[in-house]
Parts: structure tokens; C-alpha cells; sequence
């Protein structure tokens, strides 16, 4: 294993602040120091800089357009460069709305790729669904071959092509999908394994389902977009839309241990840590602790030993 981390310290994909000091307080955690122990071969590329937008006025209700398309831009060309120097990309966000350039930097150097998106959430909302503007619940809208038509010119986005089909992407944790995104989701078949779904199946029935779906897709690289709302908010509370009845700790090992295992893991986002949204100490330990050990499992870490 050899992992090139990416600090993404970037917040405006929505409107809560302290979701861009997400990438220090992981790596505080001993995120290298631990892929280190484990044998796994690191490099830390820093955190990205993200110069600010001074004007920026709301396009139709979209927040920040600006601001999210030239920080996307940036962080594509440096997943682009962590892919094609060998490494299986790790990305700290930073909100959701950085899955745009970080699968785009992925998709732009591997060619083709599929993707696990672990979540509450579909962030499948396009610039005229969206309810709130915020573009963290859009970011596979702007990815997807088959939304194109939905997404209007923007500006700071002209860099981006679509590179993502519906059949290519794999759901897992949903339980806050908007009415649109979800007459989405099932209008281009998107396979996806709601919570409803886990509790039917449990979610070692999940995994091998989610596999035998990207299998049959042809064994493409697998980019694992990990929202830290997937995990239920008792384990993982600081966070910006935490949503009640979430993954286990361990149903989040079991996702990121099975993923590992497959050899196709090429890229992981780990994004949407807020430490401002704990209550407590223990809030934010817990969330960013977490979030260590999904990386940790990502990168073959057993809890067998
Ligand atoms: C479900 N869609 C939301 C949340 C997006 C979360 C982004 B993520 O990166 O954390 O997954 C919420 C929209 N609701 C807000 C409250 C009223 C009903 C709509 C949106 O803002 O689009
Ligand atoms: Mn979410
Ligand atoms: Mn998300």
C-alpha cells in the first residue's frame, strides 16, 4: 500500500464554518503515523490553498459558485498528480462539494473508474433541485454523463467535463434523499443500499452485492467518497447534517475492510469532519478518531491483527 494524502481545507460547498479545519485535525490524530505503523508507504502532500474569491454573488439560488469551482479546479490537478505518481489518493475535506474535482482529478488519470459513495445522503441535487443552494448536496450532479443536460453554464466551471456514469455508481447509507434526488436515482436505475437496505440485509450482504454490481461493471478502480454523516451521529456528531440512524462503527469498518480487500481501492475521500459541530471534547475525538480508523481500514488495517 502507499498512500498520497490531500489536505483540502475548503468549506464553502456550504454554509456552516469549521468543516475546513477538518484536514488538520485528522492528521493531528496520527492519520501518517499510523499508516506508517501499519507498513503502509505515505506521502503527505499538504493542504491545498485555496485563494480566496472576493466576489461571488449567488447564481440563481447556487452559494459560492466561484469559490467551489476554482477550488475544485486546483484540487483536480493534485489528484491527477497523486494518481499518476502511483498512489492511492486520500483526500480530507473539507465538504462534499470537493468530490467534484477530486473524482475528476481521478477519472482525468486512470480514465475510467467506479464509484462507492458512503453517506445519508444522495448529493445528487442539481443547480434547480436544490433546495439550499449549498453545492455539497450537488457534487454528482456536475459528475454525471447523464445530468448533463440538467447543469446550466457556471462560472470557475468551464475546466470540468462529466466523467461519471449512473451504472458506475453505488450507494450506501442513504436516509435523507430530497424528493428530486430521489425521482433521480431512480429515473437512471442507480444502484443504491439505503439503511432500510443494510438492516434487510446486513451489511456484509451489502458489500457483496455493491461488488458483484462494479464487477459485472468490469472491475473498474474503485473511488470510495466517504461522507463522515454516513456514520450514525452517536459515533460521528461533528458534523454538519448529522442524520439519526446511521451506520455502526463497525458496519463502517466491515464497508472500508471489504473495499481494501478487493485491490481495486484507488482513491478515498474522507470529508464533512466539523470539530466547530461537537458539543464536547469527546464529540469531536470521536468523530475524528473515527474517521482515522475508515482510513486506517482503507489501507488494510485488520482488526484481527
Ligand atoms: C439532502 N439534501 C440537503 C443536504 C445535503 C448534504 C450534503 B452532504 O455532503 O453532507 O451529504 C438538505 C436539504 N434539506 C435541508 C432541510 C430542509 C429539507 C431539504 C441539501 O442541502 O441539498
Ligand atoms: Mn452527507
Ligand atoms: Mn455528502
Amino acid at each position: 500500500h502507499s498512500a498520497g494524502i490531500i489536505g483540502a481545507p475548503f468549506s464553502k460547498g456550504q454554509v456552516k464554518g469549521g468543516v475546513e479545519s477538518g484536514p488538520d485535525h485528522i492528521r493531528a490524530a496520527g492519520l501518517v503515523e499510523r499508516l506508517l505503523q501499519q507498513g503502509c508507504a505515505v506521502k503527505d502532500y499538504g493542504n491545498l490553498v485555496f485563494e480566496h474569491v472576493s466576489v461571488d454573488e449567488p447564481v440563481g439560488r447556487l452559494k459560492s459558485v466561484r469559490a467551489v469551482g476554482s477550488a475544485n479546479q486546483k484540487l483536480s490537478v493534485a489528484m491527477q498528480k497523486v494518481k499518476e505518481s502511483g498512489h492511492t489518493a486520500v483526500m480530507l475535506g473539507g465538504d462534499h462539494s470537493l468530490a467534484i474535482g477530486s473524482v475528476h482529478g481521478h477519472a482525468a488519470a486512470l480514465g475510467h473508474l467506479s464509484v462507492v459513495w458512503v453517506d445519508a445522503h444522495a448529493d445528487i441535487n442539481t443547480p434547480l433541485t436544490s433546495y439550499t443552494g449549498n453545492i455539497h448536496g450537488q457534487p454528482l450532479s456536475y459528475l454525471l454523463r447523464e445530468l448533463q443536460s440538467k447543469i446550466p453554464v457556471l462560472p470557475n466551471f468551464s475546466w470540468m467535463k462529466p466523467c461519471l456514469s449512473a451504472g458506475d455508481l453505488v450507494y450506501i447509507g442513504l436516509r435523507d434523499v430530497d424528493p428530486a434526488e430521489h425521482y433521480i436515482l431512480k429515473m437512471l436505475g442507480v444502484k443504491m443500499f439505503p439503511m432500510s437496505k443494510v438492516d434487510q440485509l446486513g451489511v456484509a450482504k451489502v458489500m457483496e452485492e455493491t461488488c458483484d454490481h462494479l464487477s459485472a461493471r468490469g472491475k473498474k478502480p474503485i473511488h470510495l467518497s466517504f461522507d463522515i454523516d454516513a456514520i450514525d451521529p452517536s459515533i460521528t456528531p461533528a458534523t454538519g447534517t448529522p442524520v439519526t440512524g446511521g451506520l455502526t462503527y463497525r458496519e463502517g469498518l466491515c464497508i472500508t475492510e471489504h473495499l481494501s480487500q478487493t485491490g481495486l481501492l484507488s482513491a478515498v475521500d474522507l470529508v464533512e469532519v466539523n470539530p466547530l459541530r461537537g458539543q464536547t471534547q469527546n464529540d469531536i475525538h470521536s468523530t475524528v478518531s473515527t474517521a482515522v480508523d475508515l482510513l486506517l481500514a482503507c489501507f488494510g488495517r485488520q482488526r484481527e491483527g
